[in-house]
């Protein structure tokens, strides 16, 4: 029998990589990051978050993100349904998120210059990454933003 393999050609490359995005609220506002690399994304803004490692589950992995690149404690909640292509082979999937009770207010730790609490008036005030744009929208219809 041949053997199954979830590698797509002998380049041993994955097919797909998830990207988790954090739509972290709070008191109705969106957090915003902009991006202070790599060069070509730098000055963007994106919902912070970041790779998924192999074995990783995506809402650890979305923890583990937000708290290396704003130094928070984020309780996970909701996937927003939906996924969006990126840069081949990453793909982004986005959840809600919060701060948990006593955790340290967000700070632009790593990969980030800048941070912005947006309201909902506000969303669109920032330049996001085109291919987040899409993203953002379908969080903007979110029932509790
Ligand atoms: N976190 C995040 N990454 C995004 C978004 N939109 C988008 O195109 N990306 C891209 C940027 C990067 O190429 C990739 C995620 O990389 P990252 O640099 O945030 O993730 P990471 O911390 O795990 O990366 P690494 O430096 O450990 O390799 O996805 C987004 O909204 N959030």
């Amino acid at each position: 029998m041949v053997p199954r393999t979830s590698r797509t050609d002998e380049t041993d490359k994955p097919e797909r990589i998830v990207v988790v995005g954090a739509a972290v609220l709070d008191d109705g506002r969106l957090l915003a990051a902009r991006r202070s690399a790599p060069v070509e994304l730098a000055g963007r803004w994106e919902l912070p978050g970041g790779k998924v490692e192999p074995g990783e589950r995506p809402k650890d992995a979305l923890v583990r993100e937000l708290r290396e690149e704003l130094g928070v404690d984020a309780e996970p909640g909701e996937r927003v349904p939906g996924e969006w292509p990126l840069k081949a082979p990453y793909v982004l999937q986005v959840w809600t998120a919060r701060l948990r009770p006593g955790s340290r207010a967000p700070e632009p730790l790593q990969d980030h210059d800048a941070l912005r609490w947006l309201a909902p008036a506000e969303v669109w005030d920032v330049a996001w990454l085109d291919q987040d744009v899409a993203a953002v929208r379908k969080v903007e219809t979110l029932p509790f933003f």
